[in-house]
């Protein structure tokens, strides 16, 4: 769906993005994660030929972005949407399904009913959370195969949100792909394939989910009938921090708890808690990494 290789966009002498090397592949959600001003907005601009890049290649939908019948095979929500004027969403929606080629209104009014938009008030007036939700059912009603969202969570509240991801599973469901980005990962982990982790104009990281959450690390509680010999919970796989107080075990697993949770079915266990992984860890430390790394990177460099 998208292939770069050493996509750069430099804002005069500022980077925008540097070197980016990236794949999506048909059918996936992928998660573009970066903190503000990663680079991420920029990243999406290029791919959509709204701006053009310093050096590199890129395909999209096997073309280049320049090709015009690409764009309209793709779904795009902007970061920053301005949505003016007395018109109500209802006919500014209604306007671009007929430029689409037709879009059926019950389709337009299924996504608003979905995300609970208002398309009676004028566009001029609508508060941010609707403004968001606009943009949402304008990037998705066409049915695209390929959406492109820029922090598609922002502004929407927390079952709204929910309604979305939903949405997004039923858009890979049916075999086609997004790219959304976000600055926070818990957003995306849930529905995401993928991740791609920008910092500072750069890619640090491209994972799977999955293997993402198997390197993370987790905390674990045992709770068992009787005390329990600390030797039996020393030097597991993947055991850190760990605490013997009688009949209950503490620690934390990196990777997978199965060496653990085998250990501890030699004893009778009457509770136990395990934390879901903290995934905002490992994100961190990339982003830690990078910082170090790129620090001096970061100062001006020439166009
Ligand atoms: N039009 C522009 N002119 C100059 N610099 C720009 C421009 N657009 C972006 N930049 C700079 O490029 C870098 C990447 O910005 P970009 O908007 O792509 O980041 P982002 O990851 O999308 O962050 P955000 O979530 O804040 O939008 C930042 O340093 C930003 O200041």
């Amino acid at each position: 769906m998208v292939q770069t290789e050493g996509l750069t966009k430099f804002y005069g002498g500022r980077r925008g993005l540097e070197d980016l090397d990236l794949e999506i592949r048909p059918g996936e959600v992928f998660g573009y994660l970066g903190p503000n001003g990663a680079g991420k907005t920029t990243t999406i601009r290029l791919l959509l030929d709204v701006i053009r890049p310093t050096r590199g290649r890129m395909t999209v939908l096997g073309a280049d972005p320049r090709d015009a019948a690409v764009r309209s095979r793709i779904g795009y929500l902007p970061g920053e949407l301005a949505l003016e004027g007395r018109e109500n969403a209802a006919r500014y929606l209604a306007f671009l399904g007929a430029v689409r080629g037709g879009v059926p209104a019950g389709r337009i009014e299924g996504l608003a009913e979905r995300l609970e938009a208002d398309l009676s008030a004028p566009m001029g007036k609508l508060s941010k959370g609707n403004r968001q939700k606009i943009g949402l059912i304008q990037a998705f009603m066409h049915e695209p195969e390929f959406l492109i969202l820029d922090e598609p969570t922002s502004g929407l509240d927390p079952l709204v949100q929910q309604e979305f991801l939903s949405m997004v599973r039923e858009v890979r469901a049916s075999g086609r792909t997004v790219l959304m980005s976000s600055h926070v990962l818990a957003e995306v982990e849930h529905v995401s394939d993928r991740v791609g982790i920008v910092r500072s104009g750069r890619l640090v990281a491209v994972e799977e989910v999955a293997a993402l959450r198997e390197k993370a690390v987790r905390r674990v509680e045992f709770h068992f009938d009787a005390p329990v010999p600390r030797e039996a919970f020393e030097d597991l796989p993947g055991v850190r921090d760990l605490r013997v107080e009688g009949a209950g075990v503490r620690c934390t697993i990196d990777g997978r708890p199965d060496a653990l949770v085998k250990a501890a079915a030699r004893f009778t266990v009457v509770h136990m808690v395990s934390a879901e992984p903290d995934l905002e860890e490992i994100f961190l430390t990339y982003y830690s990494g990078e910082e170090a790394r790129h620090a001096r990177a970061d100062v001006e460099e020439p166009a």
